[in-house]
């Protein structure tokens, strides 16, 4: 089970949950989020990391051209793409991504099987929020390309045994009290536990 640990805003975090195991480092490139990070301060805390972490810029109905902008100015490796509008030209953009899916009901996660997705509880406010997508929408179908989203924890991620999925992805899930602001024995205990999960 991979594990991306996202909304990470400053070093001493990353490199706690890349010493907690974490696989991916999100960074949120989306002025309105409290754990929005300056692309330079990105990129000084990317270029610290050890191999093998990949890092994550997550953007929120951006255009190509920003895309790519943000991911080569802030060194990231896989941009995370929330497009609402449907409007992007994916071939216009250079770096590896991963589409959301920002799941309302059980028919936004059907006829998805041809790319990886990261699949997310809709939340007026983009993400981070804690919500829970219904895990019985994921019933009957095969989960091995998603990365599942949206109010993880050490409390419930046991449920998840067994569907399959490709990856799981968290923030507030492993925060302080201060949102932005990670909690190392949080982010240790999650990753030890994801890791136990098929
Ligand atoms: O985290 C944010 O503040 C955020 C803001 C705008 C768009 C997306 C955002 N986060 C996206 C993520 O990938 C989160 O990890 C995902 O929504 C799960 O968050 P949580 O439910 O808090 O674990």
């Amino acid at each position: 089970m991979r594990v991306k640990i996202c909304g990470i805003t400053n070093l001493q975090d990353a490199l706690e949950a890349v010493n907690a195991g974490a696989n991916a480092l999100g960074f949120v490139f989306y002025k309105k989020s409290p754990r929005y990070i300056e692309p330079l301060k990105a990129k000084e805390i990317a270029e610290k990391l050890p191999p093998f972490v990949q890092t994550v810029g997550l953007f929120v109905n951006e255009n190509e051209e920003f895309i790519n902008q943000i991911c080569f100015d802030a060194k990231m490796q896989l941009a995370q793409i929330i497009d609402d509008f449907d409007v992007l030209n994916y071939e216009k953009i250079s770096f590896k991504y991963i589409k959301v899916i920002r799941a309302k009901e059980k028919k936004d996660l059907l006829n998805l099987n041809k790319e990886y997705y990261l699949v997310d509880a809709f939340v007026d406010s983009f993400g981070g929020e804690g919500k829970r997508i219904a895990l019985d929408w994921f019933e009957s179908i095969d989960c091995s390309k998603f990365i599942l989203a949206g109010g993880l924890t050490t409390k419930n991620l046991k449920e998840i045994n067994g569907f399959g999925f490709y990856g799981v992805d968290v923030s507030s899930g492993v925060e302080s009290e201060v949102k932005g602001i990670k909690d190392r024995q949080k982010m240790i205990d999650f990753v030890k536990e994801a890791n136990e999960i098929k």
